[in-house]
């Protein structure tokens, strides 16, 4: 199987990377399903990176209908060590402005009945969660953007990014109870993503894309997709242009990073007592424990 080390998921607007050549569509299957699409192995400036459509390439899935174990599952087949995140979000605090790019070093998740954990079925695991975001990622993300000059855009290093469940929008009370936790933004993917990640011993990170002021703002109108289509054109385009400077970091300097030996302490399950069924099914991200 064809590897990578850097994999990209791409949310609303960011269906395929421009700059990918030597383009391979690779049709993976898990024991989780199948993922959102095909992954797309290509290379970014001689750097092979692994590409996939959260929402596939004609956005046909819902958040909560997103097949997340499938996808970093499949990351993980193709050798991905570190997994950058790229997602609409509405904003929450005034000085966070359309356009602008957050790197989030925090979640609250308010999803409901997601599954985020490849665990269960005769072995138990509990990852540390109290740092969700691979920080050294996250500070590539952040000096990827400072690097660029991109016009209108201001960046924010750190930050919490409620997961909703969606699909509607929030409510103006949620929104607001929202910024009284002191919130920066709100998207409907990242959480499980990230959980799953941290358990698959990717590092991950997100660079969150500003589209809107969710419904909070007095002086802005209420979020609608029309308003988020509006903004993501660009917005893809600054997310590219990131993406591109990140990777070529992380190529030159891979960082070191805990999440990839989070299931050292985290298994509780004696591997030798498991199930075989469930050891062979998760062979994949325990093979270095058993
Ligand atoms: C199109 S607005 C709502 C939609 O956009 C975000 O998706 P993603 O995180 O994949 O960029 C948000 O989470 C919602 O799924
Ligand atoms: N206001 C918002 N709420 C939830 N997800 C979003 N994605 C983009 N804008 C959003």
């Amino acid at each position: 199987m064809a590897e990578a080390r850097i994999g990209i998921i791409g949310g609303s607007g960011l269906y395929k990377m421009d700059a990918l050549k030597d383009v391979e569509e690779i049709q993976i299957d898990t024991p989780f399903g199948s993922p959102s699409d095909a992954l797309i192995l290509g290379s970014l400036e001689g750097t092979k990176v692994a590409f996939l459509a959260r929402h596939g390439r004609n956005h046909t899935l819902l958040p909560s209908e997103l097949p997340f174990r499938a996808n970093i599952y499949a990351m993980k087949k193709l050798g991905v060590e570190y997994l950058i995140s790229a997602s609409a979000v509405g904003s929450l605090k005034a000085e966070v402005k359309p356009l602008d790019m957050v790197v989030p070093d925090q979640f609250i998740d308010r999803t409901k009945g997601r599954t985020s954990t490849f665990f269960g079925e005769g072995i138990v695991a509990h990852i540390a969660f109290g740092d969700p975001v691979c920080k050294n990622l996250a500070n590539v993300l952040s000096e990827a953007i400072a690097s660029l000059d991109l016009p209108d855009v201001s960046s924010h290093k750190d930050g919490t990014y409620v997961c909703m469940e969606g699909p509607a929008f929030s409510t103006k009370a949620e929104s607001n109870l929202y910024r009284s936790w002191d919130a920066t933004v709100i998207g409907m993917t990242n959480l499980p993503e990230a959980k799953l990640a941290r358990e698959a011993e990717i590092a991950y990170a997100t660079l969150a894309l500003v589209t809107d002021y969710d419904c909070w703002h007095p002086d802005h109108d209420s979020v609608t997709v029309e308003m988020v289509v509006e903004n993501l054109q660009r917005n893809a385009i600054n997310a590219q242009k990131v993406i591109l400077a990140a990777v070529q970091s992380l190529s030159k300097n891979p960082p070191v990073s805990d999440a990839h030996s989070a299931l050292k302490y985290s298994i509780l399950t004696p591997l030798d007592k498991a199930p075989t069924a469930t050891k062979e099914k998760l062979r994949l991200l325990l093979q270095k424990y058993l």
